[in-house]
């Protein structure tokens, strides 16, 4: 089934997986819930309170698909309280129920619908389509007919929104547009009884725990509590420094201003420090084939810098 898709996306999503059916053309199914393997239980989380999490219900391994499910609505990013609740009257009972059954942590003032919305939505980029329907949108100077182009729609995928954050995250999630899937996948090997994590928003791992904790209680509402963000003493301060010089190389390899071989070094040391943090978020710099694809890209984004400056 469909999501309930807002009325200001619907022809954009719409069209969006039209433009990617050709990619993918094996049946859009969801995950059987009873197969998944894994299962909703209490956790306490630091604050004292109760929460539910995801643990494995048996040995999973890295890369494997853990959960793969679809949306039960999709609405702009940002939405007023009276909004969300017009939009959450025009969908199913299915999905209305769906909504109200899931943790709300936001502050009274947003009400049961935008406070579900604020503590389960995922914040989904949406991609160009190849070929912008003249008119339809405004261009950058908001001139032309219509929206601006969603840059980002929130989606609610009710059993992955039972997975919590760590900044440490064991698993990560990827959407298929083809079918409007989303699809959770190991990225380390997770034992039975293992909490599985996913990670919240991107580039936690440039941050100190002090950012990280800013961020996330500025998006989300929570102050995490996450085994990376309860270190102290010298560990917390040996991963705020790792963390500290990978935002260092990044920015620095980002800026496009190091040589070739420089370029080289800082990978190869980001690829050192996310080791000794325990970081598997970014799969492919646990393959020096990729790191190697890596350096080729930032070198060709370099000379097409170049050339158009010239
Ligand atoms: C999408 S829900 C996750 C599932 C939720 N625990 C539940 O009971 O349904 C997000 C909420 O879970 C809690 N949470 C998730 N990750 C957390 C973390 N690392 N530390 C503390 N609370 C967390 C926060 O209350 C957050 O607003």
């Amino acid at each position: 089934m469909l999501p309930y898709i807002a009325p200001s996306l619907r022809a954009h999503i719409l069209n969006i997986l039209l433009s990617h059916a050709s990619d993918n053309d094996s049946i859009p199914v969801e995950s059987d819930s009873e197969e998944d393997p894994y299962t909703l239980r209490s956790t306490v989380t630091k604050g004292g309170s109760t929460a539910v999490g995801a643990f494995a219900t048996c040995d999973i391994e890295r890369g494997e698909p853990i959960v793969t499910e679809r949306a039960i609505c999709i609405w702009p990013q940002e939405l007023k309280r009276e909004e969300a609740e017009a939009l959450f009257e025009q969908m199913s009972d299915h999905a209305r129920d769906a909504l109200l059954a899931l943790a709300n942590v936001a502050p009274s003032d947003l009400g049961e619908v935008l406070g579900r919305r604020a503590t389960n939505g995922f914040n989904v980029e949406v991609p160009e389509l190849e070929m912008e329907w003249a008119g339809v949108y405004k261009d950058e100077k908001g001139e032309g007919k219509g929206e601006i182009r969603p840059s980002h729609a929130g989606f609610i995928f009710p059993r992955i929104a039972r997975m919590n954050h760590s900044c440490l995250n064991n698993a990560d999630h990827a959407i298929d547009w083809s079918n409007l899937l989303m699809t959770v996948y190991a990225t380390t090997p997770l034992a039975e009884g293992q909490e599985i994590t996913i990670e919240y928003t991107s580039a936690l791992i440039q941050r100190t725990r002090a950012e990280r904790q800013a961020i996330l209680q500025d998006s989300f509402m929570f102050s995490c509590a996450c085994e990376c963000c309860s270190l102290t003493g010298e560990a917390l301060a040996a991963s705020d420094r790792r963390r500290k010089e990978v935002n260092e190389i990044v920015v620095g390899i980002a800026s496009g201003g190091f040589e070739r071989p420089t370029v080289l070094k800082g990978f190869a040391r980001m690829a050192q420090l996310i080791e000794e943090e325990g970081y598997m978020g970014m799969p492919e710099f646990s393959d020096p084939g990729v790191t190697g694809a890596y350096h080729m890209w930032v070198q060709m984004v370099k000379r097409r810098m170049a050339s158009e400056e010239d």
